[in-house]
This record gives structure tokens, C-alpha cells and sequence, in this order.
């Protein structure tokens, strides 16, 4: 059997944050959400490295849910046969209830982002799952950080793990990880990620989203200026002092 395995560095790193926020445990079933892009490819051969190396075991499924607009996953299925992880392929109606909505004006994205979620809930309870993996990166951590900062006046990010309404246990192995690490992973593998083209916005009239963007492009100039900024945010996320906030409730003392 073919086996791929991830850089010393994405190895070492998906151990640190394993071990710091225990995501993987003895005898976890994990639903893993592979879009096809490259941090959920990495993801898929992290975790199975991980399996061959980790003293516990766990087993994983890899998932990815369709739009119901045609998409071919042919070619992961193939790459999942061939590095023997299970993988299943879940089609919906996402695109023709999103042709409704979307004239009613609601956001592309996180309707998409909602459906799909809903769905890979589903999809775990109905696998025996007691976790779903999500492919999440330090740059996605920091992005929404500074979205939700800027643009809804709000104070929060990713968690590396939480549990959801329903009970499922959410895990993100990569959040500790840089987005160009992933980048090189598929690149130095020649694995054939799945790009931007696959978003659905791209099949409708709708202007993509910019807050994302801009966050990426600031945080990028930032990084020019002080190159230990995510060293310095990943630190701080750590380390929280929630007291020295403007929380009304903390005035009642
Ligand atoms: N269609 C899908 N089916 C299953 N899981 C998905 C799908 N789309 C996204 N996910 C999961 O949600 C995570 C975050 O999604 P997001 O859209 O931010 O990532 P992406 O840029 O599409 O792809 P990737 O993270 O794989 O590069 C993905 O890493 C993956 O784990």
C-alpha cells in the first residue's frame, strides 16, 4: 500500500497539539471532512501517519459532501483507495436550495458553510462517529480573528476542539499549523489539490467575499513588519487575560 508521509515539522506539530488539547484519544471514530483543497489532503495523510506512529488507537473516515452541482470526485476517490483510507462521498441539494435563498438576499458563504456542517453532523451519527475533524489552520485562526474583530466587533477564533449542540466533538489537528506548510506538502507530493474553482459561489452571479481577503492581505503586510506575529498570536490565544476586558458583569463585585 502507497503511504505518504507528512514533513517532520507537520508530524511534530500534529503530536504538540494533540497532546496539548487531546484530540485524538484510545478508541475514537472520527469523521474527517476532506473538501478535496489542500489542508483536508494533508490532513487525511497526517492523520494516517499518525495511526501507524501513535500509541492509541483510532480509526477515521474521510467524507466529502457534494453540492448536488455535478462535482466529480472520482479522483479522490482514487487517491483515498490508493493510501487506503476510507472514504465516502455524500451528495446533497445544497445548490438548489441556495438558488432560493440566495435571492433572498442571505450570505453565500455561510449558508453554504451552515448546510454543509449540518450535514457532516448527520453524516457522523449516522457512521457511529464520536468526532469530526475539520481542516483549519493557524492562518485561518488568526483571518477569523481579525474579521470577527474588525468587522463584528467581537473577540473570538477557532478552538482547536469543542463540543457541538448535538454532542459531536469537533478537532482541528492542523490549527497549529501555517498555510504555506500545507501548501508544500501538497506541492512536494505533486498531489492535485483542489483550488478555489470548486467553491460554489464561483457558479453564481454573487461577488465573493472580501473581508477574508482583506484580513489575509493585512495580515500578510503585518508579518513583513513583524515576522514573529504568528508565533506571537498563537501564544497569545493561549493566554487570555478575560478580566481586563470591558465586561460589564465583572463590575458587580
Ligand atoms: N465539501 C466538503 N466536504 C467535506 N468537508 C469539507 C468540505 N468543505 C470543507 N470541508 C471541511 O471544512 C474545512 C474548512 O473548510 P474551508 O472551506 O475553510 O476549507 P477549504 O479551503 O475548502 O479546503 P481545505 O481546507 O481542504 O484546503 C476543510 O478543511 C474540510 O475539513
Amino acid at each position: 500500500m502507497k503511504r505518504i508521509c507528512p514533513s517532520k515539522k507537520i508530524m511534530s506539530k500534529l503530536g504538540k497539539t494533540n497532546a496539548e488539547f487531546g484530540l485524538i484519544e484510545e478508541g475514537d471514530k472520527i469523521l474527517v471532512g476532506l473538501s478535496g483543497g489542500k489542508d483536508s489532503l494533508t490532513m487525511i495523510h497526517a492523520m494516517k501517519e499518525q495511526q501507524h506512529r501513535a500509541p492509541f488507537k483510532f480509526e477515521f473516515i474521510a467524507v466529502t459532501v457534494g453540492y448536488g452541482m455535478g462535482e466529480n470526485f472520482d479522483n479522490l476517490a482514487k487517491h483515498c483507495k490508493e493510501y487506503d483510507i476510507p472514504y465516502i462521498v455524500h451528495d446533497t441539494k445544497i445548490y438548489d436550495l441556495a438558488e432560493e435563498k440566495i435571492r433572498k438576499n442571505s450570505s453565500f458563504c455561510s449558508f453554504f458553510s451552515r448546510m454543509r456542517r449540518g450535514t457532516l453532523y448527520g453524516i457522523a451519527e449516522e457512521q457511529g462517529c464520536n468526532k469530526l475533524a475539520l481542516g483549519h489552520h493557524m492562518d485561518d485562526a488568526a483571518e477569523s480573528f481579525f474579521m470577527n474583530f474588525i468587522y463584528n466587533g467581537q473577540m473570538r477564533s477557532l478552538a482547536p476542539k469543542y463540543r457541538a449542540e448535538n454532542g459531536l466533538i469537533i478537532i482541528r489537528p492542523l490549527i497549529q499549523m501555517r498555510e504555506r506548510q500545507l501548501s508544500a506538502f501538497v506541492l512536494d507530493n505533486d498531489i492535485a489539490a483542489i483550488g478555489d474553482e470548486a467553491c460554489p459561489a464561483m457558479r453564481f452571479d454573487v461577488k465573493m467575499p472580501h473581508a477574508r481577503a482583506n484580513m489575509k492581505e493585512m495580515l500578510s503586510k503585518m508579518e513583513k513588519e513583524f515576522p514573529s506575529l504568528f508565533t506571537s498570536l498563537n501564544a497569545a490565544f493561549k493566554n487570555i487575560s478575560v478580566d481586563s476586558f470591558f465586561d460589564k458583569e465583572k463590575f458587580n463585585i
